[in-house]
């Protein structure tokens, strides 16, 4: 078996809510992630899901545990820095994307993520075949508005491109966070199609939080389940592949 390329080591995150008594809203989590893992995650709402991720993405101190990006501890990386190998979408259109500029001077942006963040026409010029191809990956015309402001796109395109920007310099971590939620059915679907050849093609790690069943059971080959901050069902391999989903009701049955 390979090793984890990363490593959550007892992570707890306490909260006071209103100055009362300690709450653990991640309650010792222990997570050992390996490379092209495409791990589903679960949850009733406040299980946690959006706290692991601030925990894994550095949003959020831990109050104690360990976070490790190939063995190497990260606990006390900044957001900043852990976005030179980390990327995360999220469920609001408008949180990936600098709305002023243009779809093509986004993509360079992110393709130059971590690295001298020096916007230079020529650059732009040089790379637009490549952005005109990967844009026309869906049917939403984005690839016809490469030289529009972001504010200026639909939601759906603004969140495929949210989704390409995370996408463009392969991330060694890519958290997903409810990325279609906002979306129409067939925008969703579309989204989720491309996502899946994306992390296929490319052997991505990704972490995809989600309230559709149906879309948990389908993609990726391993499936969590968060309960009160704590990893309640961790299902890999055949057992997630043999998964239906009466059996993931039952996860979710107060009387269980
Ligand atoms: N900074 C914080 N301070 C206090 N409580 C917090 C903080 N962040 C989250 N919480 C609480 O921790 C719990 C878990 O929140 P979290 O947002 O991680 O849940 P979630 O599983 O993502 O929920 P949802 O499905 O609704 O998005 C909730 O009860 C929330 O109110």
């Amino acid at each position: 078996m390979s090793k984890p390329i990363f490593q959550l080591k007892d992570v707890v995150k306490t909260v006071y809510p209103n100055g009362s008594k300690p709450l653990n809203i991640l309650d010792h989590i222990n997570l050992d992630i390996f490379p092209g893992d495409f791990i589903t995650i679960l949850g009733t709402n406040g299980a946690g899901k959006s706290t692991l991720f601030n925990a894994i993405g550095g949003n959020l101190p831990i109050t104690s545990g360990n976070v490790l990006l190939n063995d190497k501890d990260i606990t006390k990386t900044s957001v900043t820095k852990r976005t030179r190998f980390l990327s995360r979408v999220f469920q609001d259109p408008k949180l990936g994307t600098a709305p002023r500029m243009t779809v093509a001077e986004n993509l360079l942006l992110a393709e130059k993520r971590g690295q001298h963040r020096l916007l230079k026409p020529r650059h732009l010029k040089r790379e637009m075949p490549k952005y005109k191809q990967i844009t026309s990956q869906l049917h939403n015309n984005l690839s016809n508005r490469l030289n529009t402001p972001t504010g200026n796109l639909s939601g759906g395109q603004r969140q495929t491109l949210s989704f390409l920007m995370a996408t463009i310099k392969k991330p060694e971590i890519l958290l997903l966070d409810e990325h279609t939620a906002a979306l129409d059915p067939n925008t969703s679907q579309e989204l989720m199609n491309l996502t899946n050849q994306t992390v296929s093609n490319q052997h991505l790690t990704c972490l995809m939080i989600t309230h559709h069943l149906d879309d948990a059971l389908k993609y990726g080959n391993r499936l969590i389940v968060l309960n009160h901050g704590q990893v309640e069902h961790d299902i890999q391999g055949a057992d997630k592949a043999n998964l239906t989903k009466d059996q993931l009701y039952q996860f979710f049955d107060p009387q269980q």
